[in-house]
Parts: C-alpha cells; structure tokens; sequence
C-alpha cells in the first residue's frame, strides 16, 4: 500500500482506503481482519511446551535428585532411581501445567485491561477492543485516548499529542489535518497524521486508520515486546533469596552429615550418602514456588469477580499492606451522578425544582449551559450521554422544554476549547443576534477572577467588590451544603476566529448553577472499614474546597483535628511543612494533577505504603508514582488505564477496600502456606540429623520426601492457599512492609512444630525398630511423618484454634487432608506399592502407634490453643 498519505488529502485518504466517511461496513472489517490479522505487535515468541518443559529440570535440587537416582541406582536400589526419575517427570509435567495456565490466567487478566477504541462502523459508533481495529477503520480520538494504530487526521480540533514512545520528545505536538507537500518527511513533522502508542492529551480528533498491527511505525521500529513474561513480586523474589540461601546452608549440613557418618558411625562411602542425599531431599521446599504462584493467580482471579483488575501481580502485595488511600471524590466517593439544586443569576437564587425564567440574565444562564456543553439527552426516555455535570444541565433545560438539540442547530458551535482539569474551564464560540460570542463555563473562583463585568436583568454592569463579595457568598453558602457549583460567563467577540487560550479573560460573569452529587452509600461503609483496618482515606479532587470538606464530613474521611487544603496553599508549602501536616490532611481541593504527584511522594517520604486513584490523561505520572496506582474502568482514560497497577471494573470507593483485604488474606494465606511446608521440611531434617548422629540408618528414604513433599504436602498447602478472610483480618494494623515474612516468631513456629513432628518420628522409627528392623522402622517413620504433616495442615489455618476456625470453614483443607490419606494407603497397602516405595506391611499393633505418634503433636498444638483462649 502507498505510505505517504501525509500528502493526501482527508477525502483522498478516505478514497485510497476505499471507506465512506460512515466507516468501514461490519463485513469490510471482518474480510480486513481476516486479511491483516488483528492489531496487536507481535510478542516474543511465545516459549513451547517443551522449551518450558525442559526448564523445569534446570534447578538445583533436581541436581541433587538425579544424583540420589544414580546413587541408588549404583547402590542396586533399582526401583528406587525408577521412582525418582517418575516423581521428576511427575513434577516437571506439574510445573509445566502450571506455567501454562499462569499465563492463561495473566493473558486473560491482560484481555480485561485492554485498550479499546471508538469507531465509526455501519455509520454506527462502536467502542471496540484495539486488537479488532483494521486499516480504513475511522476512530474518533479525544484527551486521555491511547492511539491504537497509524492514521491519517481526517478533521481535528486543538489536538495535542504525545509521541514520547516513538520520537522520544516529550513535549506533546500539535497536529492539523491539511495535506502536506513533498516526497520525505520526518515522523516527527508529519503533523497530519497520528501514531500508535501515543497519548492523546488535548482536544478532539477524527482518524483513518492507514496501518495496523506490525506495519505501524511502532512495529518496525518494536523489538519484539515480551509483554507475557511477568516480573515476579517483591515477596517472590525474597523467597528465590531464602531458598537459595537455603540451598547453601542445606549443601554444608549435608557435608557435614556426610562426614560424620563416614567417620564416626563408619559407614560405608555410600551409606553416608545416602545420608546427605536423604536430608538433601527433605530440606528442599519442592513445591513451595510454585505454590506461591497458585495463591497469587487464585487471588487475582478473585479480586477480578469482584471488581478489581490487577494488571502487575505485586500490587496484590502491595494492596495488604496499604496504608493510605487517595481518591478522586466525583463518581468513585460520590455517584457522580449530578442534579441540578439551585441557579443564581441577577441577584436572585431560585430552586432548580420550581424555577421559571423570570428575566433575561436566566435566560442567557441556561442558554450557556446548553451550549457550551456536549452531553445530549433523550428527553422521552432520560437515557443521556456525556459527563455528568453537563447531563445535568442538558437535564435542567429539559425541565423547562428547551431541548438542547434545538438550540445547537440554531445557534453552531464555531470553535471550542476542550475541557481540562489544570485549567477548570471549557469554552465555546457560538453566533447570536448580538454577533459571535464566548461562552465559557467552569470553577467558580477561576472565572469570577477573570471577570470585569456581571450580567443583570437590564444588561451588563460593570463588576465591583461588592458585587464579588455577594458571588462569593452565595458560592460559599452552596459549597457548604456539599454541592458543586458551576460558574457562567460571556464574552462578545470582534470575529468568528479560532479560539486560543488568551480569549477566556475579561468576561461578563452571568450566574451560578449549584448540582448535588450524592456520596455513594458504600463509601462511608468502606471508609469506615478502611479506617478500623489502620489505612487512612484522602480526598484529592478537582472541585471546590468548601465543597469537597462538606462531602468528606458527610463520608467520615473529615473528623475531628483534620485540615482542607487548596492547590494554591500547597504550592506555597514548604515539603517540611508538609510532611508536617501531611497526616491531618484530609482533602485536598482545587488540584491540579501535577500536585498528587506530590502528595504521594510526601506520604512514601514518611515510609508509607500509598494507594492512589486517576482517570485523566495527566493522572498517569501519578499512577505511576503510588505503590498501588488505581484507574477507573469505567469513566478512566486509556492512559491512565495504561499506567495503573490495577483498574476498578465498577469505579467505585468500596471495591479499593475489598482489594485490600483480598491483599492481606492472600498474603496470610501465602504465609501460612510457607510455614506449613517449611514446619514440615524441618521435621524431617531434624530425624535425619538425629538419626546421622545417633548412629541408626537412614530413616527415609528419598522417595519417601519426594512423595511428601511433592503430593501430600503440595494439596494442604494449597487448601491454605484457599483460606477464606478471616473477619478479624481488617481489624489489624497494615502489616510492616519492610518486615521480612521470615521473621522470629514465623522461624520459630517452624522450629518448634517441626520438632514435635520429629520426635514423633523418630519415636515411630524406635517401635519399628525394636520390634523388627530397619525396614520395618524406615516404613513407620516415613508413615508416621506423612500422617502427622497432613494433621498439621489444620493447624496452620490460623493462629486460633480449630475449635474457633471451624474445621468446616475450608472444605478444600478437609479435601486436601481426604486425598492425601487415600494418597498415602495406596503406597502402605497396595502390594505392587511395597518395592517401589520400599515400604514393609504394618500389622494393627503398627498402625496405631504410626495414627497415635502422628496425631500427637496437633493435639498439644490444639489443646495449647484451647488453653490459651485462642
Ligand atoms: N465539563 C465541565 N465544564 C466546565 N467546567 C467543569 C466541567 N467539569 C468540571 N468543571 C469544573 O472544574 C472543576 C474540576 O473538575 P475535575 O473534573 O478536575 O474534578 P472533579 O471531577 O470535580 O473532582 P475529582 O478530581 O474528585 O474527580 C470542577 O469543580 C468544576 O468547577
Ligand atoms: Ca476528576
């Protein structure tokens, strides 16, 4: 296809690309689709089965695994190398199952967060997923949009875009749509045509789209992004630490072992090393990383049924241990949902509800808010479109009969500027009897400021600081009711000309609209709840400060010693002064985002763990800033989507709080997981140093950790994976965040439980042995040991006792405990079992004491719980 459509013109554009300018029909798009596949950059290869498969064997303690199996296999334990290569297999199959479906489950995850785009199809507008988009699409571009492929401008008004990710200039560029001349042209200057991955951050835009997928100049230029490949969570990474500083300590007690057996207890070569080996295999916590994983990606998916989308897996982390969050007030604290209360004009405040357009000045003051807004509204059904506060306005002319279409048709919009939260105004030029005129509408106090005139009954008056003082009254009187106050004004121009910035100055102030917006009845309930769990709410938003206090007093994020601050009184804020004042702020009013940046780096100053919300297009730098940074699903641009750590599906106040508590329990649960599997493994390590010491044989074999550590532990930790929240949990502090999970009491609880489950062991592995051997003792041990362990998995659920827990409130525990019996009767009781698994039959005699000595230590762990009122 021809490149330069830069030199063409729209309808040239349009022509090429054989498309009317009612978009592509649905079945052009689907015959495109077919034949451009969709618009996505190709990914790294994806890794095959094998690849991933193979992967699974380069570890360290499959090392040490394949060494036993040749050692057994040299010491003429045949079966035995047999096994362990089976229980490999076994695992790498595991390992690569759970790959797969880790990446299923982010891909899916990854789908739910795509960018999507607005297009014109069948003469129809479509909000389609970008992947779907083909070339002759025609997309309507506004602030906060991601360009999601390459196109031609076919009509645009003031738009600004960001091509950072393509020129690497910062600075947003202004594009046109006219034709430009001459065979090469830089990227950089072809300013009729937009690209993917840019940021739209000003204005409105039509597009043809000339080129997808891999032919945009993002994808020749893309190495090819390994977007799948996920980057592991600070919590992963500090367990690949333990674990290979594990590995060491593991490698030296073996030695140790080794040596002591060889020369102590003069065993032979290969006796000893059975030994290490032995010990070796039952410190190695097998399944632990990948357990981990399964919590993570089983908390995910929960968080996404209710609401949450995480896209980086470590904000699941860092949501436990949140210690503030900053919210946006307008429809994520409140409904958004505006309804016109009161209107001011001429002196005179009348009820939005029984108001009549008694004279000129209200005539003009709704006469702006019609046009000088872009909502539309059915006026049979009430179904709207548009912002919130421009519905309601659409809404207040609908009660009067004045039906906004009307007006537009009559009176054109000429020119406009956009809508922006730094500047608080929109405006737009219009003709009227009296010639082209300004309307502008926006924040109070940024208007009356640029104002020199008011509009009365009887005309224009020149404005004084009487009449200032009389708005600032009203306004205050409104705002303190909680409602958010819209300002009006005018200003006849000498031209119809396009508008620039300059123009919005020397108005004549027309009047006042006051709206509500209804706290969400949630967000008092979660603010509430925030609150009991330790984390601090903070209200940012771009509305007035006497406003914004009333709603935060009426949610509870305002109480008692608490301070409102305004954008202007924190710009002359010292940081000291800040960081000084920060925890008694509780809203911040009249911000512009540049200042959130700010305010959450003053709370990580202070070491603090920050949550914080956005949608608009100069969010993202925040968003990106906070631990957690939150975008709207709903409302939120694809920008500020782009650059959350997690998007809220519904909006709302209330769905942040449930995260943080999906956070703390995943992060509970991970830990009761790690300390079950790791109480476990010491067990073990203690009978076989035991054993090395005091002379005995080997008390398992490896293939008995194997199975334990790889089938009958991995199912109870799991089932602790599944743990639901327990109530209490949003009754606590956050958690430390720099506290290691390892700490004193979590190394002592392994030390402690693991002994107990040692000792009953070893006491197993004695019996055995007076009443038979070793083989006999080796079997009860090793029975002994299984059993105990799955016991134990009851007693990590929690710090309480089962009697408090309820042994039925995880029935995957009781599943997991059920299978794993059934797990281990196969292997005692199954004949073809006994070589493979070189375990001797238990008699009655033998199996009771292998039930008692297993079931003893989680009854001292129990009854010590009970005792202590746990
Ligand atoms: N469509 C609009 N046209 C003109 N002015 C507006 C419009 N929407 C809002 N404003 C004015 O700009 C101010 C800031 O609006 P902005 O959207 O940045 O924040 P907000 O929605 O009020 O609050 P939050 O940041 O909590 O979402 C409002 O208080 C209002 O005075
Ligand atoms: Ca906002």
């Amino acid at each position: 296809m021809d490149q330069n459509f830069f030199q063409k013109t729209p309808k040239q554009a349009l022509e090429q690309l054989q498309v009317t300018s009612d978009g592509l029909t649905s079945s052009q798009a689907a015959q495109r689709l077919a034949q451009y596949g969709p618009n996505q950059l190709a990914e790294g290869k994806k890794k095959s089965v094998l690849a991933v498969f193979a992967e699974q064997f380069k570890d360290l303690l499959v090392a040490i695994l394949i060494a036993a199996a040749l050692i057994s296999m040299f010491s003429g334990n045949l079966e035995s190398t047999l096994v362990i290569f089976a229980v490999l297999i076994l695992n790498a199959i595991l390992g690569t199952v759970q790959y797969f479906k880790a990446e299923k489950s982010l891909e899916s995850l990854k789908a739910m967060s795509a960018p999507s785009a607005k297009v014109l199809r069948d003469g129809q507008r479509l909000e389609i997923s970008s992947d779907q988009i083909v070339p002759g699409d025609i997309i309507e571009l506004e602030a906060g949009d991601l360009v999601v492929a390459d196109g031609r401008l076919l009509n645009c008004w003031s738009l600004k875009v960001n091509e950072s990710s393509l020129t690497g200039e910062s600075e947003a560029v202004e594009k046109t749509n006219e034709a430009i001349e001459g065979e090469q042209v830089a990227l950089g200057d072809q300013k009729n045509m937009v690209f993917s991955g840019s940021l739209v951050t000003y204005g409105r835009a039509v597009m043809v789209v000339t080129a997808t997928g891999m032919d945009t100049q993002l994808g020749r230029i893309a190495t090819l992004m390994n977007q799948t490949q996920q980057r592991k969570t600070p919590l992963q990474k500090n367990l690949d630490d333990f674990s290979s500083k594990l590995a060491m300590v593991i490698m030296v007690i073996c030695a140790g072992v080794f040596l002591l057996s060889i020369f102590r207890s003069h065993m032979t070569i290969l006796d000893s090393l059975m030994f290490a080996v032995a010990l070796a295999v039952a410190a190695i916590p097998e399944a632990l990383s990948s357990i981990v994983t399964i919590v993570l990606a089983m908390g995910t998916q929960k968080m996404a049924r209710q609401n949450a989308i995480i896209k980086e897996l470590k904000a699941v982390e860092s949501l436990g241990s949140v210690q503030v969050i900053c919210s946006d007030k307008t429809g994520t604290l409140t409904q958004n949902r505006m309804t016109v209360q009161n209107i001011w004009a001429d002196g005179v405040l009348t009820r939005g509800t029984d108001l009549e357009l008694a004279n000129d000045a209200q005539r003009t003051l709704l006469k702006i808010a019609l046009l000088d807004s872009d909502a539309t509204m059915d006026h049979e059904t009430g179904a709207s479109v548009g912002d919130p506060t421009e519905v309601a306005l659409v809404q207040l002319g609908g009660r009067f009969g004045v039906e906004e279409r009307a007006y537009r048709t009559q009176h054109p919009r000429l020119a406009e500027l956009a809508f922006d939260s730094d500047r608080k105004l929109m405006s737009t030029l219009h003709n009227t009897d009296d010639g082209p005129t300004l309307y502008t509408k926006g924040a109070m106090d940024v208007l009356l400021e640029r104002s020199t005139q008011l509009l009365t009954a009887n005309g224009p008056v020149p404005m004084t600081p009487e009449l200032r003082a009389q708005i600032q009254q009203v306004n205050r009187q409104q705002s303190e009711n909680g409602l958010r106050v819209l300002a009006f004004a005018q200003r006849p121009m000498k031209e119809a000309r396009l508008l620039t910035l300059e123009d919005e100055t020397d108005y004549t102030f027309v009047g006042l609209i006051s709206m509500i917006d209804p706290p969400r009845p949630e967000s008092i309930q979660a603010v509430a709840d925030a609150k009991k769990a330790g984390i601090r709410t903070v209200m940012i938003t771009g509305d007035h400060k006497v406003t914004a206090t009333a709603i935060a007093k009426q949610i509870g994020i305002f109480g008692e010693g608490d301070m409102s601050l305004d954008g202007v009184e924190l710009d002359s804020m010292s940081d000291e002064e800040l960081d000084q004042k920060l925890p008694h702020i509780a809203v911040y009013a009249r911000v512009s985002p540049e200042h959130k940046i700010r305010i959450v780096t003053a709370w990580q100053r202070r070491g603090c763990i920050a949550a914080m919300t956005g949608d608009g297009v100069n969010d993202a730098p925040a968003l990106k800033k906070a631990d957690v940074g939150v975008a709207m699903g709903i409302t939120g641009t694809e920008v500020s989507k782009d650059a959350a750590a997690m998007i809220l599906a519904d909006d709302n106040f209330a769905t942040i709080v449930k995260a943080v508590l999906n956070g703390r329990s995943v992060y509970a649960n991970i830990r009761n997981a790690i300390q079950f599997l790791l109480s476990g493994n010491m067990a073990a390590i203690l009978a076989v140093i035991y054993a090395s010491i005091a002379g005995l044989s080997v008390p398992f074999q490896p293939v008995h950790l194997l199975f334990i550590n790889l089938l009958t532990d991995s199912l109870p930790a799991i089932a602790l994976g599944m743990e639901p929240a327990r109530p209490g949990l949003m009754d606590q502090p956050p958690r430390d965040p720099n506290a290691s999970m390892m700490d004193k009491p979590m190394l002592t609880r392994v030390f402690g439980q693991g002994l107990m489950i040692g000792i009953a062991s070893m006491t197993a592995f004695y019996i055995g042995l007076n009443q038979s051997g070793p083989a006999l003792a080796s079997t009860m041990a090793f029975a002994t040991l299984t059993l105990a362990r799955l016991f134990h998995g009851f007693n990590c659920r929690g710090k309480e006792s089962i009697v408090k827990l309820g042994l039925g409130s995880n029935v995957y525990s009781l599943m997991a405990f059920g299978v794993g019996i059934l797990l281990l009767a196969l292997v005692l009781f199954v004949p073809a079992m006994e070589s493979l698994f070189l375990v001797s039959p238990l008699n009655g005699f033998d199996l009771l004491c292998v039930l008692g000595l297993a079931f003893a230590p989680t009854l001292l762990i129990q009854l010590t719980r009970i005792f202590q009122g746990r």
